[in-house]
């Protein structure tokens, strides 16, 4: 056991042997050396005062301790976000990926300003008018407001627009007349409404004129902004705990005839009138939906740094621990050195590299498509939803799954809060299912695939994403397999293309036999749903290899060959994964399949000297870890040990429990 201040003699070991310049890879991954010191920068500042701020582990409070912790600190992170982040980052950026990631190390579970930041502050941004903007943004910037977003109800979150809060224009007073007619019509679930905001934004049902017209954002206040009082009209609380986001006080809402002034309906896309005229401003009827969608494209970011987190708790807690011996009487390996073990690890490593590369890689196509729309060009927009819909879907249901890896290759010391991996599953298990659940995004996107199928069939050209399409198209024969990166990418597009050819059979075959287009269509969403993963893949895979390519041109040889390794370690890895698939769609054969996997087991071999090597380069530091078996020295029993002296139960050598209960329990029964 190193003593306090050293570094783990085997961590050393691992850094010794990494034979690549890890900051170079860091530089990567963060899209830049630009990037790199603007993180650092805004990490040196949000974590100047060792940010945790925490005595005692969140987890040993109870529930309302959590809450008003978490807002404790909330309170001074906030402080340092608008008096001093604000001005590094600029307002376009303020809620970026970096502000979200110091966030972390001041809450194992989640802040209860996060949905305001999230969603409250970027609805305004993307709802409002320039004059209303004029009037929020600056508040909620600030945070003399503090707002939710309260879209889903108890009885609704994906169909949004079966939602049944109304939202009535009375033009005698000018104001809309917020109503929940039934138990089921009540808001549930919004992050921040339970205890801690004064105004949210509300997705309601618009009557004017005695018609109705859809759903759409409305900004209310809720609170009084002195005595936090809930207003008159207003019936608001807590959902209850749940398994994690437990400080976040999701909200239950109800209205009772509650007022709102006309100017509170959020009118960048739509206005109602003073007379009480509804105009529709926006050319595309889903722009409503538009913190959806920019919160979905966050998300892939948010599925890349969670895992990077994960993983780098358990690659160095992997060259740490030491267990079982290969032969008898022999030195106890680090179970880093199981191939088992790197099977569990490295394919979490390249996850991360591949889901950052797509990120960024999205990030940068919606910010193409919001240029193209303030321009009034709407046409892209489709794609954006299907790309944003799917890639949501997929990275985080991975991510979840890989975090979950980490923690089984951390064995019972995984399981521990201390260690921080449960709470990272928690966040990342609900993000598979918030801002759109795993299967109903991907029936999004197979839609646009159906329909872009249809396309190809007509000999259009179809969109870039699935411009493979017109390429398969005309195939009927199996897709040569070819063992290459390029071959591999190849082959996912003839599989998604193949199982979306084989969706518009399926349901054309169902009309034929008298089922209507709806039918047919819902008797095939297993395979819609594949079809839409499958095409997924390919992108992701696509993207991928050919970013790594591009970053590392100019990248010394070591670098590109352990990045070349990872990148080949995670399209190998799905090709075996989807062997299936593979057999079905392209002319491999057993013996490729063989081959692959013999390629796979070299490519851990390669990889595993460079492990640690590769988890130091997500540069995450320990305030951000949070994790006892994680940190950059190593010291996991030290620290497993010192948690257990924080620990409320220890405080005391006999628990008062023991006269209470236990003793009266042990001498009743001879
Ligand atoms: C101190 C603080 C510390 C740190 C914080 C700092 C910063 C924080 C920054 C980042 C944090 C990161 C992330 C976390 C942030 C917030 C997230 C937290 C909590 C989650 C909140 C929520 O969950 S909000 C609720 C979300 N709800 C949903 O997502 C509902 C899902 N359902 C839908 O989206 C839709 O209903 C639908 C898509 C399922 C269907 O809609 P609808 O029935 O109306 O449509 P149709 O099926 O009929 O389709 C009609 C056509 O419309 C197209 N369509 C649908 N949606 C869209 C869209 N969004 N855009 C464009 N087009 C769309 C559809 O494809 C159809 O087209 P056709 O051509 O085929 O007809
Ligand atoms: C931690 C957390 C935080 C949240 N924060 C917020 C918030 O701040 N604001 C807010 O408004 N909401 C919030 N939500 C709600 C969230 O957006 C919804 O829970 C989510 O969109 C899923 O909707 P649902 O709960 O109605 O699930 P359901 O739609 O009821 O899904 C249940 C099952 O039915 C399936 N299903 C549903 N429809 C279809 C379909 N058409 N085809 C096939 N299968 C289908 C789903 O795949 C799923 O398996 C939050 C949720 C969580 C868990």
């Amino acid at each position: 056991m190193s003593s306090k201040k050293e570094i783990n003699e085997d961590l050393v070991n691992e850094r010794r042997k990494c034979n690549f310049n890890i900051q170079e890879v860091t530089h990567i991954i963060d899209g830049g050396v630009e990037n790199t010191l603007q993180r650092k920068k805004i990490e040196d500042v949000a974590l100047n005062g060792g940010a945790s701020l925490d005595d005692v582990p969140e987890e040993c409070m109870n529930l309302r301790e959590r809450y008003e912790n978490a807002l404790r600190k909330s309170c001074v992170y906030a402080n340092i976000l608008r008096n001093e982040l604000l001005e590094i980052t600029g307002i376009e950026n303020f809620g970026t990926p970096v502000i979200r990631r110091t966030g972390d190390a001041f809450f194992k579970d989640i802040s209860p300003f996060m949905l305001h930041l999230g969603m409250f502050v970027p609805t305004i941004m993307g709802q409002c008018t320039a004059e209303q903007q004029g009037i929020w943004l600056p508040k909620a910037l600030d945070m003399q407001i503090i707002g939710a977003y309260a879209q889903t109800e108890l009885g609704h979150g994906t169909f949004i627009r079966g939602l049944e809060t109304t939202a009535t224009y009375d033009p005698k007073t000018k104001e809309f007349i917020l109503y929940s007619p039934t138990i089921t019509s009540y808001k549930w679930w919004a992050g921040g409404l339970g205890r801690t905001a004064n105004h949210c934004i509300v997705v309601a049902q618009l009557y004017t004129q005695g018609k109705c017209h859809g759903v759409h954002p409305f900004i209310v206040q809720i609170r009084d902004l002195d005595t936090h009082m809930p207003l008159p009209g207003i019936k608001v609380g807590e959902i209850g705990p749940r398994m994690g986001f437990n400080t976040a006080d999701n909200g239950f809402l109800g209205f009772n005839h509650f007022r709102i002034p006309r100017m509170n309906m959020m009118m960048k896309n739509a206005q109602v009138l003073e007379d009480g005229t509804y105009v529709k401003v926006a050319r595309h009827g889903k722009l409503t939906y538009g913190t959806m969608v920019f919160v979905r494209v966050t998300l892939v970011n948010e599925a890349s740094f969670n895992l990077s987190k994960a993983v780098t708790i358990a690659v160095r807690y992997s060259a740490v621990r030491r267990q079982s011996e290969l032969r008898p009487g022999s030195a106890e390996p680090q179970i880093l050195d199981y191939p088992t073990q790197q099977h569990k690890l490295f394919i979490c490593i390249a996850t991360a590299h591949a889901f950052q590369l797509t990120a960024n890689w999205l990030w940068h196509t919606f910010t193409v498509v919001q240029a193209e729309m303030r321009k009034g060009n709407i046409d892209t927009l489709p794609e954006l939803h299907a790309l944003s819909s799917c890639l949501k879907a997929v990275s985080t249901s991975d991510a979840a799954a890989c975090i979950e890896q980490c923690r089984f290759a951390c064995g019972g010391h995984g399981y521990m809060m201390s260690s921080n991996l449960p709470y990272l599953y928690s966040f990342v298990a609900a993000t598979r299912t918030y801002e759109g659940d795993y299967t109903v995004l991907l029936l999004q996107t197979a839609r646009y695939l159906v329909k872009a199928w249809e396309q190809a069939e007509a000999k259009k050209i179809v969109t870039p994403t699935v411009a493979y399409l017109n390429r398969c198209f005309d195939t009927n024969e199996k897709v040569a397999w070819t063992n290459s990166p390029e071959g591999i990418i190849k082959s996912f597009q003839a599989i998604a293309a193949g199982k979306i050819s084989l969706c518009v059979k399926n349901i054309r075959q169902r009309i034929k036999t008298g089922m209507d287009y709806e039918d047919a269509w819902l008797m095939t969403t297993v395979q819609l749903v594949s079809a839409a993963e499958a095409h997924c893949r390919s992108m992701i895979l696509d993207t991928y290899w050919n970013e790594m390519q591009r970053l590392t041109k100019t990248s010394s040889d070591n670098v590109k060959m352990v990045l070349y390794q990872l990148t080949t370690l995670y399209l190998v890895y799905w090709a075996l994964e989807k062997s299936g698939d593979l057999l079905r769609y392209t002319s491999i054969t057993e013996g490729d399949i063989d081959l692959l996997q013999k390629e796979y087991e070299d490519l851990l071999v390669k990889i595993r000297p460079n492990a640690v090597g590769l988890v130091d380069a997500f540069d995450l530091r320990d305030e951000i870890l949070r994790s006892t078996l994680g940190s950059y020295d190593g010291r996991v029993y030290e620290r497993l040990m010192e948690e257990v002296q924080k620990n409320p139960l220890n405080k005391v050598p006999v628990d008062p429990s023991f006269q209470k209960y236990l003793k009266p329990f042990m001498k009743s029964k001879i």
